[in-house]
This record gives structure tokens, sequence and C-alpha cells, in this order.
């Protein structure tokens, strides 16, 4: 189980969860967000171990393309209304495409088809107007209604104290690629509480 560490701001914070060797870093190139990274120096102090993330929503295409190449991104998240599309631009070899959706009692997984061949995994967070980082989980048993192949990783609040609810979707049998947790694990908005971040990935390493 892969697991992503979401929405990292500050340098000496980011240099103590690269020790915890999570899978996946992720940041918020979305200016409404608390989490959003202004001092992209910041990211020189991922290794090559850890896959950068940019997550987006809605950004204008060029402006995204031309921060995954400057910044050497190892993948995107998708994080709007992204058409399969637009989508698409990113696909290439090295870079990963995450296409994610905020999901309700009312998400039609049906509608997922066409992003098929687009992006690499699906995102699945909690539906909100702030699109993301809201600590609430969404009603995971909808997750039966998910009928592709295509991997995907669970999101939206997950913490500490619902890790262990995480096995009852893996046995309905379904292709969860990874965890992304963000908010649950933090001292405030950006700032990750690496003493919560290790004892979630130590507990994730176990299920
Ligand atoms: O984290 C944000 O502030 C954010 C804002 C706008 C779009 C996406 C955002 N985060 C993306 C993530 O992948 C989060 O980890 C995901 O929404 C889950 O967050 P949380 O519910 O806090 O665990």
């Amino acid at each position: 189980m892969k697991i992503k560490i979401c929405g990292m701001k500050f340098r000496e914070n980011i240099e103590d969860v690269v020790q915890l060797k999570p899978d996946y870093l992720g940041f918020i190139f979305y200016p409404q967000s608390p989490r959003y990274v202004d001092d992209l120096s910041v990211l020189k102090a991922i290794p090559s171990s850890i896959k950068k993330v940019a997550v987006f929503v809605n950004a204008k295409l060029q402006d995204a393309l031309e921060i995954v190449a400057d910044y050497d991104f190892n993948a995107v998240q998708l994080h709007g209304n992204e058409k399969p599309d637009y989508c698409s631009q990113f696909k290439s070899a090295t870079v990963e495409v995450i296409k994610a959706f905020g999901v309700n009692n009312e998400f039609d997984f049906s509608d997922l088809k066409r992003y098929k061949d687009s992006c690499d995994t699906f995102l699945f967070d909690t539906k909100s107007d702030s699109h993301g980082g809201t600590g609430k989980t969404f009603n995971w048993d909808i997750l039966k209604n998910y009928k592709e192949p295509k991997p995907f990783f669970l999101s939206g609040g997950i913490g500490l104290d619902n890790l262990h609810e995480v096995n009852t979707i893996q046995n309905y049998g379904l292709p969860i690629y990874g965890l992304d947790l963000n908010s649950k694990l933090e001292v405030s908005p950006g700032l990750k509480d690496t003493q919560k971040v290790k004892e979630a990935i130590d507990k994730i390493k176990g299920i």
C-alpha cells in the first residue's frame, strides 16, 4: 500500500517528514488553499526516492505544464473538474497522472470510464466546495459501486483514529493503491505533526 502525505509547505517540516520515507509528497498549487506552496525552494529538500506530486485545481494548462517541467515533478494530481483531454496532456512515461474526484452518496462511478486512458490512478476524496483538505471522510461503503480496474488512492479525513477501518475496504476486493493523508496529521495547515505522521506510516505498513 503506497503512502502519500499531502499539503506539505515548510522546509524543516518537509525535511523531517522525508526521513519517514513516504512514497509520495503532495504540494498544493491552488492559491485559495491554506496549504498553497508559495516558496518553491522547499522542493529541493526532497530526495529522488520520494515522488513529488503537484496538486492543481482547474489550473491553466500551460501554467501547470510549466510547473511540472520546471520543478521535475513525478506526478500531477488534478483535483478540480478537469476533463479527460486535459488530463491526457500530462501523460508521459515519467509523469504519473492522478485524477481526483470528490465523492458523496450521489457519486456516479460509471462516469469514470471516460478517464480510462487519460490517467494512471484515481483518488477518491470527500466532496467539498474547498476541493480538499477538509479532514472529513466520505461514506466508504459507496466504494462498493466502483467496478473499474484502475487503482485508486483513498483520501479524505484519514487519520490515526480511522486507519484501522481501511481493512474493511480491502475486504471488498477493490484495487486500492494507496492512502492519502493530510489535515488529520497537522499541527496547523501545511505543518505536519511528525510524530503523528510516523505513527500513521507505521500503522499503514502493518495493514
Ligand atoms: O489540502 C488542501 O488544502 C487542498 C486544497 C484544494 C485541493 C486539494 C487539496 N488537498 C489535496 C489532497 O490530496 C488532500 O490530501 C485530500 O484533500 C485529503 O485531505 P484531508 O481530508 O485533510 O485528509
